[in-house]
């Protein structure tokens, strides 16, 4: 049997090495690590600096990044008597940055590198759910083509100075990072990081499912399959055009911030829709899954990325303009036991109540096992639905959705890990009122109160376009009149649009989805709330 590793020890209470005065830029204070080493503390001086009360500090060594002999340069001014501690800087709207502290001890004392090596155990001890390994995959040509620049100029010297060792590829054609994440042996990472947008996300966690799902054996084409957590997480560095599942999970796109979040370690669960085709799976997504609407703006933005981001704006614009409709049967598994909703006005941040109770539920078995309690408890059952005729757009997700274009998001009360999704069906209408729906995405006004709109917390969905019922009847003849002519303009009659799921178009619009509670997670805690002074 294998000897387990004993935990670093802390030096006992009242070793006077733990208690020094030190100096610092902002003047002489008294600093301590107490027993337990969870915070250094410094209190000022009094002697030295009369009236400076209040100004004391206290790190918590949990967002604590390094720590290092010598000034705050890179690399350091190896000075003998000079130590620096960098930690985690709360910025304002969500950011963080990296701050640094330096502290000069009395020369000829020896106390620089007994604290540096002091702080370190703390922040062994303390940083547990730190990563010491990490696989980086760039992608050079998302968003402003600029992923790589970013990675090597914000991320690259934080996770060296937090010790964190990098295999970094940068992807050279679509699919290489699924091909290696496939293939490759990564036990000995703790972690995959993505330099890009939503799509290189989708690739690597598609990836990551898919692999952990192969190796214990479970069939990813069944859509009732029950599907295993994998292991490792995966780090968002915000390089993309959108962005939003980075932004609906840290609350900012700002590389340094996911660079801290996956240094300190941090964790947040997140439920996964797989979407299938008949028996055949196309894919998991976390944020939208959309027809109509979001499925032909994602499409026909493809043709035009040579315009970068601004792709979605031209694309959205054509699509208002044709204002299309598609027909067909939308059927959907209503959440059932629970008393969250998409219109309840709450909002899912770190550590929410909803998502952790969720969690104790998730544990607790199968859709069809919880059914009979939930009926003994009286909160309402989960049942199918049904839905039919013309909708403008089918929107599901299992986030918020938000992007810095629209910071509620989709579904502002969406929950990341409750084990549900918002569907959120507009029916068919005018430009002019599909215009006022989106435009209630921007300025917080409730984009659900419009009569052609519903949303619904939902487990699973089932879609199946009219012309695949096997009806005879055909799409609309073509409008006459500037409606005609712009919807010619645009893309001509098609009976069908086409799902987008995390920005990618798939090839079927008859589709099922099921949602995974907390199937993956991220290096990430959700949206903190604002902080007020303790
Ligand atoms: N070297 C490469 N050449 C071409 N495509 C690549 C390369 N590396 C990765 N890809 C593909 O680029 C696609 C789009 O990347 P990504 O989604 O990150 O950028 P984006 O579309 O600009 O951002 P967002 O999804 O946030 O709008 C991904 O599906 C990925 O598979």
């Amino acid at each position: 049997m294998a000897t387990p590793t004993p935990a670093p020890s802390l030096p006992a209470m009242g070793d006077p090495f733990h208690l020094s005065l030190l100096r610092t830029p902002r003047g002489r204070f008294r600093v301590s690590l107490p027993p337990g080493g969870e915070f250094l503390l410094g209190t000022p001086e009094p002697l030295s600096r009369p009236g400076a009360a209040g100004q004391s500090f206290c790190i918590p060594i949990t967002e604590m990044v390094g720590v290092q002999l010598g000034g705050s340069g890179s690399p350091p001014t190896v000075e003998g008597n000079q130590f620096t501690v960098f930690f985690v800087q709360r910025e304002k709207r969500q950011r963080w940055s990296l701050g640094s502290l330096e502290f000069t001890v009395a020369p000829g004392s020896g106390l620089a590198p007994r604290w540096v090596d002091a702080l370190q155990r703390s922040i062994q001890l303390h940083g547990v759910t730190r990563p010491r390994k990490l696989l980086v995959f760039v992608n050079p040509v998302g968003g402003r083509c600029r992923a790589g620049e970013i990675y090597r100029d914000r991320v690259a010297g934080l996770f060296a100075l937090a010790g964190i060792q990098t295999e970094v590829i940068e992807t050279q054609r679509p699919h290489e990072a699924r091909e290696l994440i496939l293939q490759q042996d990564l036990g000995d990472l703790d972690g995959l990081v993505c330099v890009g947008g939503d799509g290189t996300f989708n690739e690597l966690m598609h990836a990551l499912i898919s692999r952990t799902q192969r190796k214990a054996g479970i069939p990813e084409d069944n859509p009732a399959a029950t599907l295993l957590p994998p292991r490792l997480r995966i780090g968002i560095i915000p390089a993309g055009s959108t962005d939003c599942i980075c932004f609906a999970t840290v609350g900012t796109n700002d590389p340094v911030t996911s660079a801290l979040h996956i240094i300190i370690g941090d964790s947040q669960p997140l439920d996964v829709c797989s979407v299938h085709h008949h028996e055949r799976l196309l894919r998991y997504a976390v944020s939208l899954v959309g027809y109509g609407f979001y499925g032909d703006v994602v499409s026909d933005s493809e043709r035009h990325r040579w315009m970068g981001p601004m792709r979605y704006d031209f694309s959205g614009f054509k699509a208002v303009l044709c204002n299309r409709s598609y027909e067909g049967t939308v059927e959907f598994l209503t959440a059932g036991g629970t008393e969250a909703n998409p219109r309840d006005q709450t909002r899912c941040r770190a550590g929410c109540l909803v998502c952790s109770e969720s969690s104790h539920q998730l544990l607790g078995g199968s859709e069809e096992e919880k059914l009979p309690q939930q009926e003994s408890t009286g909160a309402a059952v989960s049942e199918w639905q049904r839905e039919q005729g013309r909708f403008l757009a089918i929107n599901l997700t299992c986030m918020s959705s938000a992007c810095p274009k629209s910071p509620d998001g989709l579904s502002p009360s969406a929950h990341l890990a409750d084990g549900t999704a918002d569907l959120i069906l507009v029916r068919e209408c005018s430009a002019l009122g599909f215009l006022r729906h989106l435009s209630r995405h921007m300025d917080h006004r409730d984009q659900f109160d419009l009569p052609f709109v519903s949303v619904h917390r939902v487990r699973a969905l089932r879609f199946t376009p009219k012309q695949l019922e096997g009806s005879e009847e055909r799409e609309r003849p073509g409008c006459r009149g500037w409606k005609g002519l712009l919807r010619g303009l645009c893309w001509g009659e098609q009976p069908l649009s086409s799902w987008s799921c995390d920005g990618e178009t798939l090839p079927h619009a008859d589709i099922s989805v099921r949602v995974h509670g907390q199937l993956i997670h991220l290096f990430a805690r959700g949206i903190e709330q604002k902080m007020g002074l303790v």
